[in-house]
């Protein structure tokens, strides 16, 4: 549903439609206008360039209402009032008068405020100017057939969704004073009839246009509600490297290239997310803060419901498409890599494990970790932790703060830490992408989807994207010794190289198949198909269990957090950004190292929540009191599984699962969780709800669903001695490098981000000494 905002000095009701970046709004005349003057609105859309037109449907559906498309043409905006009879190419419709108010053009986006007269009754049709109609609105990614006319044709739109524009909340008193904002504004009307007839083909032929629109572009510059880059895009400019993806890899790569004074652009497929980076999803409940939900910790549980538009919709695992990543919407859990993740068993070079403390100190210092997140010293809803005790001390736990140990991985237990700062969600975010903003060397722009890397053999000439404010068709060039960095994460740096003739061949020849994406490919004499792209995945297996103590606060399950919180939670929050909402939901971690029975050692890992996700239980149970101990096996995992691509969209995901698939695993896993439990029969009051006492454990965990066994811990798929050499370059180019959690060759001992952000400050170190380059 639309709400209120102000752009440009004028009150709209609209709606920010988070999957495309898009700003929709409208405002009305007051009630009592009569006439003419009670049938006309003023719209606006703010529209980040990558989407190439925008259509409006003012009835809600394609067919039998006015449609309005607009797109911009050098400086200006095109725009024409359209009718279909069905879904069919739509013709210009006569009727409407639309003058433009507002426009602008940039390198990132595209602006428009119109007034639409005569705009609320259509042919068989109108809209309830006193109500919440539904609106609809489409996208187009290809560029109109003729954009200088506002008669073009075009595809058929890429995506579209509906909302409910409050029109009954739209009609403002200063109405007619809005009417006057811009300066040169010229009026056009089209002076075009429309045929309902033709039904049968997508052009209507029946149809004479005789357009005498032309648009206007004011004076006025105009502020959008996010910002994207820091320095103008000028198309196209050749950068030292180009980095494909903002999360943690990418952002400190932006980083330490730009402060070593490179020209370095990161180009980021999703759009922002927390205030400072432009993101404006704000809970309720935080209304008229710059508190997004990815700023607010404590919201962690909310992203996996509702519209989650964050995940990436072409990878069927759980990945961050927006500005940091996975790091913006996860539970915050960070921990400083240990000498096992870094060892030779473990896949790396020496010079890795021979120097990687030296980076591990730069992550430290920049991003500091927290097991006490709340500002004002105090722990909150941390009911877990004595019940944890009372389970783990029997067992030869030791509590300590986990961060000041990082090796101290066996029988260890302590409070959970996060990469929150200031009540915060912190991360690479708010460290690494802060400073390199302030860099006139470093550009970067959202919504901006990189679908190949362009190469002459061996050499990287630039990247291809959907973004043509950037360059030509999309395409960005790199300066002569320049350099690309992917780091698109696990699934999307794998669909990029295949997309671009690197990995195994019958992958490549999905992308052959492809007739969009098939022409971005390199000849086949230059397919790089020995490379192991994708395959050596791991994740951590991972089961839940699920207890009540009475002692527990199960915080509703999370359910309300993002609607209606708990209220003097979420003042508190609001007043000094402390409380429950400071921290995620994880409360406290534990570790055991486990010998398999292949003789080899596995490490356990437990994180406890509050809450749960699922319950399955023959026996009533008290949900306020329910908490669950997630178990993942982390170092030593043997099981390896493959990503690919989908062959219908070149969408990344899941080939072969890597859970499980050496018995091994599966076994040293039920063997942890089994002393947990066995522990836990001697707790007083603590019930064992999932796996009930009707199933055992081996049972539950055989059936356990394979996709619930998913941590979205996903490493391997580009290994580093496999895909990449020691300086992180695909094996067989000369410039093209890979800095994300693809290129750790095996699991860590606990939640990634921590080693991932460590693996690219030595990384992009290495790069940078590499002879050779910018
Ligand atoms: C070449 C031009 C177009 C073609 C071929 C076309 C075709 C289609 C098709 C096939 C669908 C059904 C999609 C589905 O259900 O998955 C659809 C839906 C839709 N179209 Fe279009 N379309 C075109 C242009 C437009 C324009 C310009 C607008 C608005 C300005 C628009 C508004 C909508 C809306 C709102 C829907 C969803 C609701 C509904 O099904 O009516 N379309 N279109």
């Amino acid at each position: 549903q639309s709400v209120a905002y102000t752009d440009s000095g004028i009150n709209f009701q609209g709606i920010f439609e988070t999957t495309h970046g898009i700003q929709y709004g409208f405002v009305f005349p007051p009630t009592t206008a009569t006439g003419a003057t009670a049938q006309e609105f003023i719209g606006e859309i703010i529209v980040p360039v990558v989407n190439q037109w925008v259509g409006l449907a003012f009835g809600g559906q394609m067919a039998d209402n006015l449609l309005m498309v607009a797109w911009p043409n050098a400086n200006n905006i095109v725009f024409s009032p359209r009718y279909a009879t069905g879904y069919i190419q739509p013709t210009p419709y006569a009727g409407p008068t639309v003058t433009t108010l507002e426009s602008s053009v940039n390198s990132t986006y595209w602006k428009w405020i119109f007034r639409c007269q005569n705009c609320t009754t259509w042919d068989g049709g109108s809209m309830d100017t006193n109500g919440g109609p539904v609106f609809a609105w489409v996208i187009g990614l290809s560029p109109v057939f003729t954009p200088s006319s506002p008669a073009s044709d075009f595809n058929e739109h890429d995506d579209f969704g509906f909302w409910g524009e409050i029109t009954a909340d739209a009609h403002d008193p200063n109405y007619a004073s809005y009417l006057n904002i811009g300066s040169s504004t010229t009026t056009s009307k089209s002076s075009t009839t429309t045929s309902k007839s033709s039904t049968t083909t997508s052009k209507s032929s029946t149809t004479t246009t005789t357009t005498t629109t032309t648009t206007t572009s004011s004076t006025k510059t105009t502020t959008s509600t996010t910002s994207t880059t820091t320095t103008p895009l000028t198309s196209p400019t050749p950068y030292d490297y180009i980095i494909i993806g903002g999360g943690p890899g990418g952002l400190v790569s932006a980083d330490r290239l730009s402060a070593a004074g490179k020209k370095v652009l990161l180009v980021e497929r999703g759009g922002p997310s927390t205030g400072e980076t432009g993101g404006t999803d704000v809970p309720p409940w935080a209304n008229g803060t710059s508190l997004t939900r990815f700023d607010i910790p404590g919201e962690f549980q909310a992203m996996f419901s509702g519209n989650t538009y964050w995940f990436c919709k072409d990878v069927n695992s759980f990945a961050g498409c927006l500005v940091g990543g996975g790091s913006s919407i996860n539970g915050g859990l960070y921990w400083y890599p240990t000498d096992a993740d870094y060892s030779a068993a473990n896949g790396w070079p020496t010079s890795w494990t021979n120097n990687f403390n030296t980076y591990t100190a730069l992550l430290k210092n920049r991003l500091p970790s927290t097991d006490n997140p709340s500002p004002d010293g105090i722990r909150y809803l941390e009911q877990t932790y004595p019940v944890m005790q009372s389970i783990l001390n029997p067992m030869g736990y030791q509590a300590g703060t986990i961060n000041n140990n990082p090796n101290f991985k066996d029988h260890v237990y302590g409070y959970s830490a996060y990469n929150f700062q200031e009540g915060k969600r912190w991360g690479p975010v708010a460290t690494y992408f802060r400073t390199a903003k302030t860099r006139p060397n470093f550009s970067y722009a959202y919504w901006t989807y990189a679908t190949s890397i362009a190469r002459n053999g061996s050499l990287i000439t630039g990247v291809q994207t959907n973004n043509t404010a950037l360059g030509p068709n999309g395409f960005i060039p790199l300066t002569p010794k320049g350099r690309v960095i992917l780091s698109a994460g696990s699934f999307g740096s794998p669909r990029i190289l295949f997309q671009s003739g690197i990995g195994p061949l019958d992958q490549i020849q999905l992308v052959a198949a492809n007739p969009t994406a098939a022409p971005f490919l390199p000849p086949q004499s230059q397919w790089l198909t020995t490379l192991p792209v994708g395959y050596n995945v791991q994740d951590n297996p991972s089961i839940n269990l699920m207890f009540t103590h009475p002692s527990i606060d199960a915080y509703d399950n999370w359910a309300p957090i993002l609607d209606d919180p708990r209220p003097a939670d979420a003042a508190q929050y609001l007043k000094s950004q402390t409380g429950v909402f400071a921290g995620s939901s994880p409360k406290v971690n534990f570790w055991q190292a486990l010998g398999g029975p292949d003789g080899k050692t596995r490490y356990m890992q437990g994180t406890v929540r509050p809450g749960f996700d699922s319950v399955t239980t023959a026996y009533p149970y008290n949900a306020s009191q329910v908490f669950s101990i997630t178990v993942y096996l982390s170092t030593g995992v043997t099981s390896r599984g493959r990503i690919g691509i989908s062959s219908s969209q070149l969408g990344a995901s899941i080939l072969t699962n890597p859970w499980f698939t050496d018995p091994n695993d599966k076994a040293t896993l039920v063997n942890g969780l089994q002393q947990i439990i066995n522990s836990a029969k001697n707790v007083p009051q603590l019930t064992l709800i999932t796996p009930d006492n009707t199933t055992t454990l081996q049972d539950y965990v055989d059936n356990y669903p394979p996709t619930s066994l998913n941590s979205n811990h996903w490493v391997g798929a580009n290994s580093i001695g496999k895909v990449v050499d020691s300086n992180l370059l695909v094996n067989g180019t000369s410039n093209l490098f890979i800095v994300d959690a693809s290129v750790i060759p095996s699991l860590a001992t606990g939640n990634p981000q921590g080693l991932v952000m460590a693996v690219a400050e030595q990384g992009i170190a290495n790069i940078l000494a590499l002879a050779g380059g910018p």
